[in-house]
């Protein structure tokens, strides 16, 4: 709990921010990368932590609400009606949905505020007017063509001291908003860890200062991932202790040169897989420090996919998690995989995840636990699936509705040996890539598969920790929740994942890869299926070129190599003979 007033705290985190921010700049004038330094410096960020918090108690806030709604079995709808939302991440992959939920689905709500930054030479506004085109919007549309109006963008950059949210921003937002969702983080794999931390741990931070001033905030979520935790093979709905308090790390790091974080970062993260855990972990904790002042909830979702219902089946925008891997393999380009056959792949899909949010939101406000409550919004303990099944009907599907120009026929396998996955990526990756490179260059064009082949394994690399082993989450929170929902609210903010029928949402999941990643129309199916035909033939072509070269070269020239060719062939045409006479002799 912070010792100081909400100003201290809010100037306290703007330093932070500000020294952060500089630390790209300053590399020169900070301390060389000796050993010594690198001891010291871990020493300094290793210490205790405290306990599992996970206290389900339910208490009254005073002065936190002025319109508080006190009936736990009010709808969803209802209670967001005339509701003032603020939401961070609202560009990104899961944000999109909430904001296309919260208008469909809650027509009553009054207005959401969405941070946005500038990115890539476009504003602002017309950022949010790209989103708002984009077909995920099109039922909202349908339904109330000016839905625009109740989105309200707010120049935000994160990364910035306060946010950079401007003082007239910051005033509007503390005197308005009813509920926060902040689902903003970088979900990178391969973040630098200061990177990851400024904007998983001290951006959330500073979001939980400014909810702090709001003065009619009746819920604060806080979007987690269900791996925070993925050192432990059990994970129960409850914040554990962090790998080390967040204030030390933050200080440690600050007169640091970005070397030497890289060079300690992988004893700071342990027994973690990345800088994304780790610093998702930390912040978990740094909400939890707020549950005392402000009414949060916290949702861990597993390995979020394509939508399973809505607004309609399938809807992806992305590459990341096992979206890269099902396209890559649909192409062709993926043959093998390190990943276990009979390991849980928990994958939840990304409209489940929103309903409990939205669901989450409610609850919180309404019945305000005395502490951070805990989601953790998963599938493999209720209707689990395992990687080998997704294999089987990834590879299925794309047979059928094969992906326009794949490099090869599909037929991706997975292997958790190591050994088997090496020979593979050296036949099945490496060596079709040399050729075609070779070929590229004899063509007058640029080699180019040998660089995607190296991206691609950098990619799966990051995956594979994941793929590779399972993990159990209690859901209990999930069910609870459930439980609470009117049947009404149970349908329109569907997040029982029991329902969920695996072969048909995994062959929805690639064809919303194909359809809204790849902007793949449906009608050019056929051509695809010419153009799998021509691979085949080459292939068929490519094997029979092969076969003459190697008798050319080691039949044609050796006595032994012709002996054990006509050993072979004869014993081939004795089992042959010997097959066809006893099948005559039964019929
Ligand atoms: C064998 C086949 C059968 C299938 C069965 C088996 C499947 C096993 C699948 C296993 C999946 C396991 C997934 C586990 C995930 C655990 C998740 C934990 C949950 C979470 O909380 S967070 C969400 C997950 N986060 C991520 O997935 C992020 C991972 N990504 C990264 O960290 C980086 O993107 C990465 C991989 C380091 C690459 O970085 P970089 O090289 O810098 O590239 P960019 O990201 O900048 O992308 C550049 C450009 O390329 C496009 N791109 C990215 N990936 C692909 C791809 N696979 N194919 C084609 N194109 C790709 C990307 O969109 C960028 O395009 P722009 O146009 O935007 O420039
Ligand atoms: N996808 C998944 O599989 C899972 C995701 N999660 C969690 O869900 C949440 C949302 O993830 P997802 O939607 O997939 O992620 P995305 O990467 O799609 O979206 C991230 C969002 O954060 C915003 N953001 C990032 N950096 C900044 C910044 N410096 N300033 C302002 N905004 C910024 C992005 O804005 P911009 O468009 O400007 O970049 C974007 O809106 C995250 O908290 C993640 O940890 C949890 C489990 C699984």
């Amino acid at each position: 709990m912070f010792a100081f007033t909400h100003k201290q705290a809010d100037a306290s985190l703007c330093r932070y921010a500000a020294r952060f921010s500089a630390f790209g700049r300053s590399s020169g004038k900070t301390l060389a990368g000796s050993d010594s330094v690198r001891r010291i410096a871990l020493r300094s960020v290793c210490i205790g932590s405290q306990d599992p918090t996970h206290d389900h108690g339910f208490s009254e806030r005073p002065g936190r609400q002025s319109d508080r709604q006190t009936d736990g079995m009010a709808s969803i709808a209802d209670f967001y009606a005339g509701k003032n939302v603020l939401i961070t991440g609202a560009t990104g992959f899961m944000g999109k949905v909430l904001v296309e939920k919260l208008l469909r689905s809650c027509p009553g709500v009054n207005t959401l505020y969405i941070l946005v930054r500038p990115k890539a030479g476009q504003s602002m506004q017309e950022r949010v007017k790209d989103m708002m085109k984009c077909k995920l919007f099109d039922r909202v549309r349908e339904d109330d063509p000016d839905f625009h109006r109740k989105i309200v963008p707010i120049s935000s950059e994160l990364m910035q001291p306060g946010l950079a949210i401007s003082p007239e921003d910051v005033e509007r937002l503390t005197a308005c908003i009813n509920v926060v969702f902040h689902c903003a983080a970088t979900i990178r794999f391969d973040e630098p860890l200061k990177h990851a931390l400024q904007l998983n741990v001290i951006a959330t931070q500073q979001l939980l200062s400014l909810a702090q001033r709001m003065e009619k905030l009746e819920a604060f979520i806080h979007v987690s991932t269900a791996y925070a935790n993925c050192n432990r093979r059990h994970i129960d709905e409850v914040i554990y202790p962090p790998p080390v308090e967040p204030k030390k790390l933050i200080d440690s790091l600050e007169w640091m040169d970005d070397s030497i974080v890289r060079d300690i970062t992988p004893r700071l993260i342990g027994d973690r897989p990345n800088t994304y855990t780790y610093t998702k972990a930390l912040a978990e904790f740094v909400v939890q420090q707020e549950s005392s002042k402000l009414n949060i909830g916290i949702i861990r979702p597993s390995i979020v996919g394509a939508s399973w219902q809505e607004p309609f089946p399938g809807w992806i925008d992305n590459f990341n998690g096992p979206s890269g891997v099902f396209i890559a393999a649909g192409k062709g380009i993926l043959r093998t995989m390190r990943a276990n056959n009979d390991a849980v792949a928990d994958l939840i899909p990304v409209d489940v995840v929103i309903n409990l949010t939205l669901a989450v939101g409610w609850y919180t406000a309404v019945h305000r636990p005395k502490s951070a409550l805990v989601y953790n919004c998963t599938t493999g303990g209720i209707n689990p699936f395992h990687w080998g099944e997704i294999e089987h009907h990834v590879m299925s599907t794309f047979k059928r509705n094969p992906l326009e120009q794949a490099f090869r026929r599909p037929n991706a396998n997975i292997t958790s040996n190591y050994l088997i996955n090496q020979y593979w990526i050296l036949v099945s990756h490496k060596f079709p890539a040399l050729i075609y490179d070779l070929f590229l260059r004899l063509s007058g064009q640029k080699p180019q598969m040998m660089r995607i082949f190296n991206r691609l394994h950098k990619a799966i690399g990051l995956l594979e920790y994941f793929s590779s082993q399972d993990w159990e989450w209690n859901s209990e929170n999930m069910n609870m929740l459930m439980g609470q929902l009117s049947p009404e609210d149970r349908k329109t903010f569907n997040f029982d994942v029991r329902q969920l029928n695996w072969p048909e949402y995994i062959e929805n999941y690639c064809i919303g890869t194909k359809k809204y990643v790849l902007n793949e129309d449906m009608s050019d199916i056929p051509a695809a299926r010419q153009h799998l035909k021509k691979l085949r033939n080459i292939r068929y072509t490519f094997n029979t070129v092969l076969l003459v070269f190697i008798w050319r070269v080691f039949i044609a020239r050796s006595q032994m190599a012709r002996n054990i060719w006509y050993f072979v062939v004869s014993l081939c045409f004795k089992f042959l003979s010997y097959f066809r006479a006893s099948s005559t002799l039964t019929a």
